[in-house]
C-alpha cells in the first residue's frame, strides 16, 4: 500500500514537474527583479502610513504583488521562448533548455497569477488587485508580446509596468490613487532606460541576431550612450521633485542627489570610455542605485516624519 502511494505520488510529481525541479520554476519568476519591485512597493506602503504599518495590507499586499509579478515574469519566459533559445544571455533558461514546456509554464503562471490576484482582491482591496493585473498585462502583454519587437522605444513605454509597484503599495494601504506615489513611479520610469540600455549595449549582438529592435541595434552604440547619459541627467532633475514638493526631507535630497550624480558619473564614463568595461558596470550600478535610492526614501520618511 505504502509503496503504491509512493509510486503514484512519484508519477504525479513527474506529471506536474516534467524534467524540472523547483529551482527551475523559481528561476522563471525572475526572483531578484521581483525582490527589488517588492522593496519599491514596500516604500509606497510606508509613505502611505502614519505611524505603525497596518499588517494585513502590507503582508498580504507584498505576497499578492510578488505572486502576480512572478506570474508576469513566467509569461515573459513563455512568450520569448524562441528568441531566448538564440541569445547567449538567455539560452540556459528552463524553457529553451527543454526542462519545462510552455503548457507547464503557463499553468504555473496561471496559479501564481490567480492566487495573487485573489489574495489582493479579497484581503487587500479590488483597486490594488486591478492595478497589479494592469502591471502584468502591461509587462507580459503590451511590452513582451508587442512593443519589444515593434519599436526601440519598447522599454521606455514598457517601463511603466515595472514602475508601478510604489503605487500598488500606496493603494494597498489607502485604497486610493494620489500624487505622492506617482512621484516614485516617475523615478523608476526615468531610471529604467539607463538601467536597460547599458545592458543592451553589452548584449547588442544578441538582440541583432533575433531581430529585436533594441536602441543600440537600430540607432547604434554612440546614440544609445548619449540617451543613457540624458536619462541619468533627467533622473537627477526628477529626483529633486519629491523634495521640492515637500514629500521628502533633506536626508532624501542629499542621499538621492548623491546616488543620481553617481549614476551620471557612470553614464559619462560609459559615453567617453570603452563600453566593454563601462556598459556592464553601469548596468550593475543601476540595480544598486535603485535599491539604495528606495532605502534612502524609507529612512528619510521615518526620520523626517
Ligand atoms: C521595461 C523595463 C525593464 C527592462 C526592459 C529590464 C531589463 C532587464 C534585463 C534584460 C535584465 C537582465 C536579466 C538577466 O541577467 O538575465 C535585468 C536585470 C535586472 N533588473 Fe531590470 N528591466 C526593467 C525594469 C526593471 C525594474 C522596474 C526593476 C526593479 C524595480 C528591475 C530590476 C532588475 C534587477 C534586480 C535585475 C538583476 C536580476 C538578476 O541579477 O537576477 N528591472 N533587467
Ligand atoms: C505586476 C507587475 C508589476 C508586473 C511586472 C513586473 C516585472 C516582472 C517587471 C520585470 C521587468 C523586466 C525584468 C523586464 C525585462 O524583460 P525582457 O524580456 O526585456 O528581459 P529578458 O530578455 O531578460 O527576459
Amino acid at each position: 500500500m505504502a509503496r503504491s502511494i509512493t509510486v503514484h505520488s512519484g508519477s504525479f510529481r513527474a506529471w506536474v514537474m516534467g524534467e524540472a525541479n523547483w529551482a527551475d520554476y523559481y528561476q522563471m519568476t525572475k526572483p531578484n527583479v521581483v525582490m527589488l519591485l517588492l522593496l519599491t512597493a514596500l516604500v509606497g506602503m510606508c509613505i502611505a502610513s502614519q505611524g505603525w504599518l497596518p499588517w494585513q495590507p502590507v503582508v498580504v499586499g507584498l505576497v499578492g504583488i510578488g505572486l502576480v509579478s512572478g506570474a508576469a515574469a513566467v509569461l515573459n519566459h513563455v512568450v520569448d521562448r524562441r528568441i531566448d533559445e538564440q541569445m547567449a544571455r538567455t539560452h540556459h533558461r528552463p524553457i529553451p533548455r527543454g526542462v519545462i514546456d510552455a503548457p507547464r509554464a503557463l499553468g504555473f503562471a496561471a496559479i501564481l497569477g490567480l492566487v495573487g490576484t485573489a489574495l489582493l482582491w479579497l484581503l487587500v482591496n479590488p483597486l490594488t488587485a486591478m492595478l497589479t493585473v494592469l502591471g502584468l498585462v502591461g509587462y507580459a502583454g503590451v511590452y513582451t508580446l508587442y512593443l519589444k519587437r515593434a519599436t526601440p522605444q519598447n522599454i521606455v513605454i514598457g517601463g511603466l509596468a515595472g514602475a508601478i509597484p510604489p503605487l500598488l503599495g500606496w493603494t494597498a494601504v489607502t485604497g486610493q490613487i494620489d500624487a505622492e506615489p506617482l512621484l516614485l513611479v516617475m523615478l523608476i520610469f526615468t531610471w529604467t532606460p539607463p538601467h536597460f540600455w547599458a545592458l543592451a549595449i553589452h548584449r547588442r549582438n544578441d538582440y541583432a541576431r533575433v531581430n529585436v529592435p533594441m536602441l543600440p541595434v537600430t540607432h547604434g552604440v554612440e546614440f544609445t550612450k548619449t540617451a543613457v547619459l540624458l536619462y541619468t541627467l533627467l533622473l537627477f532633475v526628477v529626483g529633486l521633485i519629491p523634495f521640492l514638493a515637500g514629500m521628502n526631507g533633506w536626508l532624501y535630497l542629499l542621499g538621492s542627489s548623491a546616488l543620481n550624480l553617481m549614476f551620471v558619473y557612470y553614464a559619462v564614463r560609459l559615453k567617453w570610455g570603452p563600453e566593454s568595461v563601462w556598459a556592464m558596470k553601469t548596468f550593475r550600478f543601476s540595480i544598486v542605485h535603485l535599491m539604495l535610492l528606495f532605502m534612502v526614501i524609507l529612512v528619510d520618511h521615518f526620520v523626517s516624519g
